[in-house]
């Protein structure tokens, strides 16, 4: 299973849970990948773990003021690139520059998306992996292959209808072994977190549960 820990813009010290997760990492067959902020992406690289960007802008160089460059971000030791994370949502042309930029740079790739059409739509593009997530779910501590199982099955099938060689993860709620289990038993073969290890009192004592069963 690839679990991913996005850590939004919450205010926890990201390269201590980077360091704890890299550690974990080191203990499982699963693989535990960090998205940080920005500004944090070679800091957070640097403790070893996966690195990932919680976004990139469809852009190269040149006068984009503002913009987070997938190059950079791959400079920085981003191994990949969330795309239409359901809070940086992005238009259709948009998320198909992105992954031009994310391509062009290196970065895996993994796009977002509310439910299974949407799904049907992002694996179209050709990213390496979609991520359906319920939005009614998010931040809630209800995890998606509990409260909306089969939003996650008809994902898969989805994603399978246009491109089986399209990754399908889900998010949403996720916080426990337990859940990670029950999410690749829906078919998901990664799953993407925030609050259950970035809210966490003990973020590694989280991690260290999130692997219990896979
Ligand atoms: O990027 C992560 C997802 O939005 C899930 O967030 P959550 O684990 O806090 O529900």
């Amino acid at each position: 299973m690839f679990i991913l820990i996005n850590l939004k813009a919450y205010p926890r010290d990201p390269v201590a849970i980077a360091e704890a997760a890299a550690d974990v990492d080191a203990e499982t067959d699963a693989t535990i990948a960090v998205a940080p902020q920005t500004a944090d992406l070679a800091a957070v690289a640097e403790t070893g773990v996966e690195t990932w960007a919680q976004h990139v802008s469809p852009v190269g160089h040149g006068s984009h003021t503002g913009s987070s460059l997938a190059e950079r971000a791959a400079e920085a030791g981003a191994a990949g690139t969330l795309l239409n994370h359901s809070e940086r949502r992005l238009k259709l042309a948009d998320i198909d520059g992105s992954l031009a930029a994310a391509e062009r740079a290196g970065l895996d790739t993994v796009v977002c998306a509310n439910n299974p059409d949407q799904v049907a739509a992002a694996a179209a593009l050709g990213p390496d992996a979609v991520a359906v997530e319920p939005p009614e779910l998010i931040g809630t501590g209800t995890p998606v292959s509990q409260a909306d199982p089969d939003v996650v099955e008809d994902a898969v099938a989805a994603a399978r209808a246009v491109d089986d060689a399209v990754d399908v993860y889900c998010g949403a709620g996720i916080s426990t072994g337990e859940d990670v289990a029950a999410a690749r038993d829906l078919g998901s073969t990664g799953v993407l977190l925030a609050s259950g290890v970035a809210k966490a009192d003990d973020p590694a004592a989280a991690l260290r549960d999130l692997v219990t069963d896979v």
